[in-house]
């Protein structure tokens, strides 16, 4: 029987500026593990969380990684004890779905202890239910990502319908991460219920354009097609230099960017390596003209997903 098992879960982008709740993708650069330990009593515990300035909560009901082990037995409708140790490698609130990949990497965790009960796919309610706990809202667009890699479009919640879709050769991603915090639930305080029927036409049009994009591995038409007008306007206002840093990052040749999920992190999709530097010292640049420091990643898409590190 396994005893203990390590999972990796990546950071992602969510919304990818125009498919706001409906499309991610899952980058290279960091990520969240999860170590669980099985114990001969029923019951989760979270032990530890490294890397969180002590700012998470252990409490299992308000944890991501132990409310999505929850879901997982509830369904099962097993009593397995475990012990969960949770390091995370994302900041909180920023962004790049840090309570996202607590969720997937206990999952991940979870379902090989238990002896894969579940293709990793129909892990994602589970990890939906944690993130309603962390950000108030159930949105998957970090959760699917995370667990499958790649692009994925959530093109229904009711029932569940998630697709994944293809990465074109060469294509990167700069992330921007201004030094301050931003939580999913204010900065969806800022939304509209309802949009003018013009910008609904507007942005089907530019997800329809990005996925045929990405599908045809057209770089222009995922430029054009990274557009969003029905999320950014309202929440530019909360990050300051967003409209400089954006200008700044057309002129060092950054095919689009966008909000990264509900911000403060920003980021810019290129074609190769050299341009994602370039952009990475261009939003310097501009960051530190407006005082603020800010941390900058660049990093190929991810296409593996969630995946495990060791199991004993
Ligand atoms: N393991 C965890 N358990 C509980 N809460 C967590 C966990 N990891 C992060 N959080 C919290 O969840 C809240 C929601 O946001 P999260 O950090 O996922 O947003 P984010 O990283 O800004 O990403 P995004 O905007 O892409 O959702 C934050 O307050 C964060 O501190
Ligand atoms: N789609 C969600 C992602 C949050 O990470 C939002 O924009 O609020």
């Amino acid at each position: 029987m396994i005893r203990s098992v390590k999972a990796f879960a990546p950071a992602t982008v969510a919304n990818v500026s125009c498919g706001f709740d409906i499309l991610g993708f899952a980058i290279d650069a960091m990520g969240d593990t999860v170590e669980l330990i099985r114990k001969d009593e029923p019951g989760l515990r979270v032990v530890s969380i490294e890397g969180d300035g002590g700012k998470l909560p252990l409490e299992a009901k308000k944890n991501t990684c132990a409310v999505a082990i929850q879901a997982m037995l509830d369904e099962l409708d097993e009593q397995v004890g475990m012990d969960i140790y949770l390091t995370k490698g994302l900041p909180l609130g920023s962004g790049m779905g840090s309570s996202a990949a607590s969720a997937v990497a206990a999952l991940e965790a979870a379902n090989c202890l238990l002896g894969r009960p579940f293709e990793k796919k129909n892990l994602l309610p589970f990890a939906i239910e944690a993130e309603k706990v962390a950000c108030g809202a159930a949105h998957a667009d970090n959760v699917a990502p995370s667990l499958l890699g790649g692009f994925v479009l959530i093109r229904d919640y009711h029932p569940l319908d998630v697709i994944k879709l293809p990465v074109p050769n060469g294509l990167y991603c700069t992330l921007l991460h201004p030094h301050y915090e931003l939580n999913t639930a204010d900065s969806r305080s800022v939304l509209r219920d309802k949009i003018p029927m013009k910008h609904s036409t507007i942005q089907s049009g530019n997800v329809a354009g990005l996925i045929a994009g990405l599908y045809e591995g057209d770089f222009e038409l995922i430029s054009r097609s990274l557009r969003d007008v029905i999320a950014e306007p309202y929440r530019a206002v909360l990050l300051p230099g967003f409209y400089e840093v954006r200008e700044a990052l057309k002129t060092a040749g950054a095919l689009g960017m966008g909000i990264s999920g509900s911000g403060p992190t920003l980021f810019a999709l290129s074609k190769g390596k050299d341009t994602a530097q370039a952009i990475a010292s261009a939003a310097k640049e501009v960051y530190s003209s407006i005082g603020l420091g800010v941390d900058v990643y660049f990093s190929e898409i991810n296409t593996k997903g969630a995946y495990l590190i060791e199991e004993k």
